[in-house]
């Protein structure tokens, strides 16, 4: 767990370098789907304080295995994303402004161009807002349920849209490791801000057509498509 435990700190030092996060907000975890043990950034701790050895490792269902600090309040939405989608080995979760002002506002980043087809296939979904009861009773693992739920709802494959807005909360992204789904965290802010001039500019021209959205995502992931029907070529 070592290594994976210097890849996670390396990952959560990338959210204020990419300022994606202020003071504490936002956390990073990576997983070793062997031994089903997640490491996660520690809980309230600034950055410039972390260290390798500060990491919490814990199981699925959040328990403490090693680690003298408590686990990121986020540690059990981090579960329920392990345990629901079987590809991902690396979560994040930051309060990126752009990213969170879509969230804040109830709406999808849409698919408006090559930059956001380069990472994702298709808008950047939102949940919706949570019930008394889920905020009350378990908020975080709540959490994550609402955002299998959204997936499931709207059919959307995790794997080719690794990344989620909370409502009135903001973004979680994952990858196939801590670094991917930083790299995703990234891009995400980044599409976020361009989509939200885009509408400025011209709201009634914002979604990219789909043809476009399907060569260049497909092509860039290995498939190549036209309409969402597969080409073998
Ligand atoms: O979303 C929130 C608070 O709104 C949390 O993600 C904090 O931003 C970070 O909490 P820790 O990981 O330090 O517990």
């Amino acid at each position: 767990m070592e290594e994976l435990k210097q890849e996670v700190y390396e990952a959560n030092m990338l959210l204020p370098k990419y300022n994606l996060v202020t003071f504490t907000w936002g956390n990073v975890s990576g997983i070793d789907r062997d031994k089903n043990l997640l490491v996660i950034k520690p809980s309230g701790v600034d950055y410039d304080q972390l260290s390798p050895e500060k990491m919490v490792v814990v199981d699925l269902d959040g328990n403490v295995v090693e680690g003298e600090l408590n686990p990121s309040s986020d540690t059990a939405t981090h579960c329920v994303l392990y345990k629901q989608f079987p590809n991902i080995k690396g979560v994040v979760h930051t309060h990126s402004p752009w990213a969170v002002s879509f969230a804040q506002a109830g709406l999808d980043i849409p698919a408006a161009g090559t930059t956001h087809a380069d990472t994702f296939y298709g808008p950047i979904p939102v949940s919706r807002a949570m019930e008394e009861d889920e905020v009350v009773t378990d908020y975080e693992k709540q959490t994550g349920d609402v955002i299998v739920e959204t997936f499931l709802k709207r059919h959307i494959d995790p794997d080719e849209v690794p990344a989620v807005l909370v409502n009135d909360h903001g973004p979680f992204t994952w990858g196939k490791s801590a670094f991917q789904a930083v790299h995703n965290a990234v891009v995400l802010e980044e599409v976020a801000k361009m989509a939200y001039h885009s509408l400025q500019l011209n709201p009634h021209h914002i979604e990219m057509d789909h043809y476009l959205l399907d060569k260049h995502y497909l092509r860039k992931h290995g498939r190549n498509a036209y309409y969402g029907q597969a080409i073998d070529k």
